[in-house]
């Protein structure tokens, strides 16, 4: 296929997406499987034009002058491919699966506009309700944050301890420029593609199969170091969900001590067997039911509450999410989050500590929860968490967030990772 034709499939997916609200990855399989004749490139093309549009729909529906899908693609190979108007109607041209060209009005309005001067909310590429938590988050930075979390991700990898080093997992991956990562101790990380480019299917190397690492990124990868899960310690991943930071922590405690996975909805702990057999990790527990968690009441070195959330931090890989998310569901995660931390707390034992994690930049997820819950509950105090990064990242204190009693924030745009919150509370008594 030319350029044409997967622009033409892309704007058809889109107007699925739309239409049947439907998540991006289950209407591009659709479509593939309803076309078999595209290639492997084909689709890898049509995703990133569907991501690129999904990421920056309002800036790429705001240059073209309309919000339908078919602006959007356009907009999005105008922003992310390096595709001017003149280009791609020339290569558009005499193309009988491409979409029309751009008309002579899209084509004014193109030339009219400047991103530079389009309103905050479209320059940061999120939903109107969005904006002011936004703001709350990042003050006068905001924008450039809701830009950040509107770009290409990197491909980011966890070196199994227990099995490899990283310079041996780089030279393996030798040719996707997998590069060591600007903080987390055993990240690598592969840039983001541009254009028509996918990242290498990593999950087929031999490396992957046994076990050399995992792919997670760096900003959860740092959040589990932070926690400090030492060798020998009783530690309980209280949503443990697949597993990503239960492998990390048992790698940080060198296979001894225990960890115990919990999830309340137990199938979602189910690819962790698999992982746990690939990655040589033997400390940890998967936890049957409530009956096992209440054994464990006041016994936990560490407590770790990765908590379910918005998922806001993550806008750059699930960016359909972005528009379907509302004020509700926010809502709904903010109770939840509550009533696991007036939960999972019991779990502490005295002098240990109470782990929160979310993948999400709005206060009211993070910080405030944090308050929220100091202030109901006695017997709790934040770690100092400036010291505590210091510990880890000396002298790079500037690429996050950082309130000393409340936690520490992630960004795209300062941190170069998804959005992460971390809090660590220690229990006196
Ligand atoms: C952010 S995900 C966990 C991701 C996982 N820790 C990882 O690193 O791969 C949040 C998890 O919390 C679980 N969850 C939601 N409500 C819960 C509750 N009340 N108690 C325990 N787990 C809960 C969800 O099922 C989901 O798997």
């Amino acid at each position: 296929m030319r350029l044409g034709g997967r622009l033409a499939a892309a704007i058809e997916v889109l107007e699925d997406i739309e239409q049947r609200h439907r998540p991006a990855a289950d209407a591009l399989k659709d479509w593939g499987l309803s076309h078999r004749f595209a290639g492997a490139g084909d689709r890898a093309a049509i995703g990133n034009i569907v991501y690129d549009g999904l990421r920056r729909k309002r800036s790429a529906g705001w240059l073209v002058g309309d919000e339908t899908p078919r602006a959007i693609g356009f907009g999005a190979l105008l922003l992310e491919w390096r595709e001017t108007p003149e280009t791609l109607n020339t290569t558009l041209e005499g193309d009988r699966f491409a979409p029309p060209p751009l008309s002579a009005d899209e084509l004014a309005t193109i030339a009219s506009r400047d991103l530079a001067q389009a309103p905050d909310v479209v320059r940061a590429d999120c939903p109107d309700w969005c904006a002011p938590l936004l703001e709350q988050a990042f003050g006068a930075d905001w924008v450039a944050e809701g830009a950040a979390l509107a770009s290409r991700p990197p491909l980011d990898l966890r070196v199994n301890t227990l099995k490899a080093d990283r310079e041996k997992i780089i030279a393996e991956l030798a040719g996707t420029n997998a590069a060591p990562a600007a903080l987390a101790t055993n990240g690598i990380r592969i840039p983001p593609i541009d254009g028509s480019g996918r990242h290498p299917n990593v999950q087929s190397e031999p490396a992957f199969q046994d076990g050399w690492f995992e792919v997670q990124d760096e900003g959860s990868q740092i959040a589990a170091e932070l926690a400090e899960a030492k060798p020998g310690m009783q530690v309980l991943d209280y949503c443990a969900g697949a597993g990503g930071k239960t492998l990390a922590l048992s790698a940080t405690m060198e296979n001894r001590g225990q960890i115990f996975a919990h999830d309340v909805e137990r199938q979602r702990l189910n690819p962790i067997f698999d992982r746990i057999r690939r990655s040589d990790n033997r400390n940890v527990q998967v936890l049957a039911g409530p009956a096992d968690l209440a054994d464990l009441e006041g016994r936990m070195d560490i407590v770790l509450i990765d908590a379910p959330c918005t998922g806001s931090g993550t806008w750059r890989r699930r960016p359909d999410a972005k528009w379907r998310l509302n004020r509700h569901q926010l809502d709904v995660r903010r109770g939840e989050q509550a009533m696991i931390l007036d939960t999972a707390h019991a779990n502490v034992k005295p002098g240990g500590l109470l782990v929160y994690v979310t993948c999400s930049i709005f206060e009211e997820e993070n910080c405030d929860q944090v308050a929220a819950f100091l202030a109901r509950r006695q017997g709790f105090e934040p770690v100092d968490h400036a010291a505590l990064w210091e510990r880890h990242f000396s002298g790079r204190a500037g690429v996050a967030r950082i309130d000393p009693a409340r936690g520490i924030s992630l960004t795209p745009g300062r941190t170069g990772t998804d959005g992460f919150f971390f809090a660590a509370l220690r229990r006196s008594g």
